[in-house]
C-alpha cells in the first residue's frame, strides 16, 4: 500500500493546527495585553512627567517668588531710611546677598534713568530704561513685577527681570529697583536639566508671549517659536501630556504646566521610540514566549496524537493483515467505547456481510436452484479431489450416474411443473438414501450423479445401487395425484479402476448405457450387472417392486 508523505497526515494537520492556533492565540492574548500595557505605561509616564514639571514648576515660582521676597525687603529697608539717589549704589554694595541672588541688581528713577548699577558702577546715568516694558509696568501696577525675558543691554546675557518700587515720603515711586536673572547661569541652567528626566528629553520654558525663556539649546533663548512647533503646542493647549507630536519627524510625548508666578508654560518633550524602549523588550519576550509556547504545543500534539491514533494504525494493521488473509475477522468486533471502536464495529458488520453475500454466492454457484441439490459446476469441481482423496486413503469410492426413466413423457402427460416437482422430490429422496458424507448432485435436466465415499474394500457396490431404487419406490405425489418415477442407475468403483476421472465417468455413463439398453428401471455396477439386470427382466418381472436387483456385482 502507498505510504502516506509524512505531511499529508493527519497527525501533521491535527499538530500544524495546534501549533497555528496556539500561535494565534499567543499572538493575540500578548497583543492585546501589550497594547493595554502600553496604554497603562504612557498614562503612568505621562503623569510621571506631569509630577517632574510641576515640581518643576514650583521650584521656578519659589525661585521666583524668593528673589521678589529679596528686593521687597531690601525696598521695604530703602524706603525705611530713603536716601538720596546718589547713596543708592553704596546701599546696594553694602548687601552682599544680593550678588547671590540676582545677575545685576541696578535702580532707575522715575523717568528710567539708571541711579545705581550693582555690577558696573560705571554705568550709572548713562543707561535708561524707561522704554522697557517691565518698568512701564512696574510704574503702573506700582508693585513687583517679572519681565519677559530679554538680552541684557548691561551684561549682554538672556535675563528676565524682577522688579520692585521704592516709594518716597509722599507714598509715590521715587525709583525702582531691578534684579536680573541670568537664564543661562549654571545653577539654573542645572537644575532645569536635573528634572528633564529621561536623557533624551528636552526641557523648556516658553513665555506666553512665543519667547523661549529656557532651552537646552542656547541659540533658542529670546527667539519666538514658530506655530506648529512644540513650544507652541504646549502654549495652546491646557496643563497635561499628549503623545500625538512630531519633533524633527520623530514622534513625541509633550507634557506642559503653566507657573503660577509668571506667566510662562515649561514643558518636556521626549521622543515616544525612547519613551517605550522597555517596551519593545517586552515585545520581543513575547513573541519568543509564543514562538516557545506554540513549539511545547507541537510536540505535545505530536505525542498527543500519536497517542490517540494508536487504536487507528492499530486498526490499519489488522485490515492489512485480513487482506493478506492473515488475520480474523472477529477481532474487528470491538469493544472500545469511542470512534475507532465504532469504525472497528462498522468495518466487522460490513465485513460479516460481505462474507455472507460471498457464501450466498458460492452455495448460488455451487447449487442447483430446482432441487437445492449441488450442481454440475461443484461435481466438477469436487469429483476429481474426493477421488484423490479416496485412493489416498485406499478407500474405494463410487460414482453413480442416474437417469429419471422416460422423464420427458412426465413432462409431455402432465406439464413442465409436475416435471419440476418430480425432479425436486427425487433429488430429496436421493439425499435421504445416501449418507450425509455421499455427494449428490443434479449435472442435467432429468441427470443426477451421486458420490459415494469412504467405502471399504469389503463394502456390498449392490446395496448402493439397491438403495437408490429402493428409495423410489413409492409413488411421487404430483399435485395430489400418485406417480410412479423410476430410474436408471450405473454405478463405476474406484478400485477396480485407474485414478482417472474422465475413465470413472465413462465407466458409469456405460454402465448407465446398459441398464438403459436393458429396458431401465434398475441400476448396475459396470456393464456386467446391466445385463444380469435384463435377465431379470426377461424373466417376468413387470411390476416395480419386483425389478430390485439382487444380483452381485460384476467387473468390466
Ligand atoms: N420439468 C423439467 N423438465 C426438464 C428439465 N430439464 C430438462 N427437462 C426435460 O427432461 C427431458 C429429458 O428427456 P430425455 O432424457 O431426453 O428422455 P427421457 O424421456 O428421460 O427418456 P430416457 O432417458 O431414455 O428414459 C426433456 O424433455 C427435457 O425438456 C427441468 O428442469 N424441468
Amino acid at each position: 500500500m502507498r505510504r502516506i508523505p509524512p505531511y499529508q497526515t493527519f497527525k501533521f494537520k491535527i499538530t500544524a493546527l495546534l501549533v497555528l492556533m496556539v500561535m494565534l492565540a499567543s499572538v493575540l492574548v500578548g497583543g492585546a495585553s501589550l497594547v493595554v500595557a502600553e496604554r497603562e505605561m504612557r498614562a503612568v509616564i505621562g503623569n510621571q512627567e506631569m509630577a517632574t514639571l510641576a515640581g518643576a514648576a514650583a521650584y521656578l515660582d519659589r525661585d521666583i517668588s524668593s528673589k521678589q521676597q529679596v528686593l521687597r525687603v531690601l525696598a521695604e529697608g530703602l524706603q525705611a531710611t530713603p536716601v538720596p539717589h546718589g547713596q543708592v549704589q553704596a546701599q546696594l554694595e553694602q548687601r552682599s546677598g544680593l550678588r547671590d541672588e540676582f545677575a545685576n541688581v541696578a535702580a532707575l528713577d522715575r523717568h528710567g534713568q539708571l541711579i545705581a548699577n550693582l555690577q558696573d558702577r560705571r554705568m550709572v546715568g548713562k543707561l535708561n530704561s524707561h522704554g522697557r516694558q517691565f518698568f512701564r509696568d512696574t510704574l503702573a501696577v506700582r508693585d513687583s513685577v517679572v519681565s519677559a525675558p530679554f538680552r541684557s543691554v548691561l551684561t549682554g546675557r538672556p535675563v528676565v527681570a524682577v522688579t520692585q518700587p521704592v516709594l518716597g515720603a509722599a507714598g509715590a515711586i521715587d525709583y525702582v529697583l531691578v534684579g536680573t536673572i541670568d537664564l543661562q547661569r549654571p545653577a539654573f541652567a542645572g537644575q532645569l536639566q536635573a528634572l528633564r528626566g529621561h536623557a533624551s528629553g528636552k526641557l523648556f520654558i516658553v513665555a506666553a508671549d512665543g519667547t523661549t525663556v529656557y532651552h537646552p539649546d542656547p541659540t533658542r533663548l529670546l527667539a519666538r517659536e514658530a506655530p506648529g512647533s512644540l513650544a507652541h503646542a504646549a502654549l495652546s493647549g491646557p496643563d497635561g501630556w499628549r503623545v500625538d507630536l512630531q519633533d524633527q519627524g520623530r514622534a513625541t510625548m509633550l507634557a506642559h504646566t503653566r507657573l503660577k508666578r509668571v506667566d510662562w508654560t515649561i514643558a518636556l518633550a521626549m521622543p515616544l521610540q525612547d519613551v517605550f524602549a522597555g517596551m519593545d523588550g517586552v515585545r520581543l519576550r513575547a513573541l519568543g514566549t509564543a514562538a516557545l509556547a506554540a513549539l511545547l504545543a507541537g510536540l505535545l500534539g505530536w505525542w498527543l496524537m500519536r497517542a490517540m491514533l494508536a487504536p487507528l494504525y492499530q486498526l490499519y494493521g489488522r485490515v492489512l493483515a485480513l487482506g493478506r488473509a492473515e488475520g480474523d475477522v472477529e477481532q474487528f468486533n470491538s469493544a472500545r467505547r469511542d470512534e475507532f471502536g465504532q469504525l472497528s464495529r462498522a468495518f466487522y458488520q460490513v465485513s460479516r456481510q460481505h462474507q455472507t453475500a460471498e457464501r450466498n454466492l458460492q452455495r448460488l454457484a455451487t447449487t442447483d436452484p430446482l432441487t437445492g441439490a449441488h450442481n454440475r459446476r461443484m461435481f466438477d469441481e469436487f469429483f476429481p479431489q474426493a477421488l484423490k482423496r479416496a485412493i489416498r486413503a485406499g478407500q474405494q469410492i463410487g460414482l453413480a450416474v442416474l437417469d429419471i426413466d422416460h422423464f420427458k413423457d412426465i413432462n409431455d402427460n402432465h406439464g413442465h411443473q409436475a416435471g419440476d416437482a418430480v425432479l425436486v422430490q427425487f433429488a430429496d429422496r436421493l439425499r435421504q438414501a445416501v449418507r450425509s458424507t455421499d455427494t449428490v448432485a443434479r449435472i442435467a435436466g432429468d441427470e443426477f450423479v451421486i458420490v459415494f465415499e469412504h467405502l471399504d474394500a469389503a463394502h456390498d457396490v449392490n446395496l448402493l445401487g439397491e438403495k437408490v431404487v429402493a428409495a423410489m419406490k413409492a409413488p411421487f405425489n404430483v399435485n395430489g395425484k400418485a406417480l410412479e418415477v423410476t430410474a436408471s442407475i450405473g454405478i463405476a468403483l474406484t478400485t477396480e479402476l485407474p485414478a482417472d476421472v474422465e475413465k470413472v465417468m465413462l465407466a458409469a455413463d456405460q454402465a448407465l448405457y446398459c441398464v438403459k439398453a436393458a429396458g431401465r428401471n434398475g441400476f448396475a455396477v459396470n456393464c456386467v450387472g446391466a445385463e444380469r439386470m435384463l435377465s431379470v427382466r426377461d424373466f417376468g418381472a413387470p411390476a416395480k417392486a419386483d425389478k430390485k436387483p439382487t444380483w452381485p456385482s460384476s467387473r468390466l
